[in-house]
């Protein structure tokens, strides 16, 4: 199983890699990534809440209870209905799950993680779904394209390097600026656009920050997305919007995202969504989804 396949500790990982960097900037996202919430501005867990999870979950049985509270989000809608007459106003937030203890959450926020190949469509219908259900959207590209132009920024170099080679930047980098971003929205509601990319980055995301309740994937052929990129690159002003980066980064998902998809869809969290229509219509299957598991904020 997924967290079987991961079991050493992502955020000594993280430590490690951030220690053994040269780079001042990555030793300030790995503060950013040891320092209490508090510190960040953060709502500050309760260091007994973080207590009474870990306890709890070992009293559980660690491993066997991660995998029991791992279901597919309906079935934990169904419980939580059961159980306390939840209806679908209430999110699938699974309060049964237990947080990592040293999550900025106090209380396990909604994540669910947006995938797709390049020029997919994800943002497009991110922002549909930010206009009618109560989430924040944040794209991971965006993030790194926002610290890339950080006046200041000590990776803006290599996120440009990364970025325009279609390849995937440390996620260090990558976990603390979507970290810190959830953080400071002061929401419990997220669209992780883009993110993760790679098997290690879930496991870190989950272990550091939160677990995913599912994953929403768009389906599409190269030959479109390819299409698609190209035209965006008319006007988009990306460095990476030209046929040489776009065929680097079709590599890169075939070979190192694809595997993030196959692997959640190995566990019942995978809801897919073909891409091949206009944005309408591929909205409107986006819908089914949401409409049986969110109310609309509206
Ligand atoms: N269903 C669609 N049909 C045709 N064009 C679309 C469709 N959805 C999005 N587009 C267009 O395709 C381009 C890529 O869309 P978008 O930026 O949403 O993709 P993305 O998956 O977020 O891309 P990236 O992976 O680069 O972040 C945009 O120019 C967008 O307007
Ligand atoms: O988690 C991530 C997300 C993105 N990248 C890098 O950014 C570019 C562009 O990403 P888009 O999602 O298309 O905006 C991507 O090709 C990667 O180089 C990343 O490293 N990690």
């Amino acid at each position: 199983m997924f967290r079987a396949a991961f079991s050493r500790s992502t955020t000594d990982t993280l430590r490690r890699q951030a220690t053994s960097s040269a780079s001042a900037s990555r030793s300030s996202l790995r503060r950013a990534l040891s320092t209490p919430a508090g510190e960040q501005g953060a709502p500050k867990p309760s260091s007994n809440a973080g207590l009474w999870v870990a306890l709890a979950a070992t009293a559980a049985g660690g491993a066997g209870y991660y995998y029991a509270t791992r279901e597919h989000p309906s079935e934990t809608l169904a419980k939580l209905k059961a159980k306390n007459k939840a209806t679908e106003e209430s999110p699938v937030t699974a309060s049964l799950r237990p947080l990592p203890a040293n999550s900025p959450f106090k209380v396990k926020p909604t994540v669910i993680f947006v995938l797709g190949g390049p020029g997919a469509g994800k943002g497009t219908q991110c922002a549909r779904l930010v206009a009618d259900y109560d989430f924040v959207h944040l794209s991971a590209g965006d993030l790194l394209r926002e610290e890339r132009n950080r006046a200041g920024s000590e990776v803006g170099e290599l996120i440009n390097t990364y970025i325009k080679e279609g390849k995937i930047v440390p996620m260090e980098i990558t976990i603390g600026l979507l970290r810190d971003a959830m953080v400071r929205s002061g929401k419990d509601r997220f669209l992780i656009d883009g993110f993760p990319r790679k098997m290690d980055q879930a496991e870190a995301f989950e272990d550091t920050v939160a677990g995913a309740d599912f994953i929403l994937y768009f389906e599409c052929p190269e030959k479109e997305m390819e299409r698609r990129l190209l035209k965006r690159g008319e006007t988009s002003g990306r460095v990476d919007d030209n046929i040489e980066s776009i065929r680097k980064r079709f590599v890169t998902f075939r070979d190192t995202s694809f595997p993030v998809i196959d692997k959640y869809r190995s566990l019942g969290k995978v809801h897919e969504v073909s891409c091949l229509d206009t944005p309408d219509k591929v909205y409107s299957q986006v819908r089914a989804i949401f409409d049986k598991m969110f109310a609309k904020s509206a």
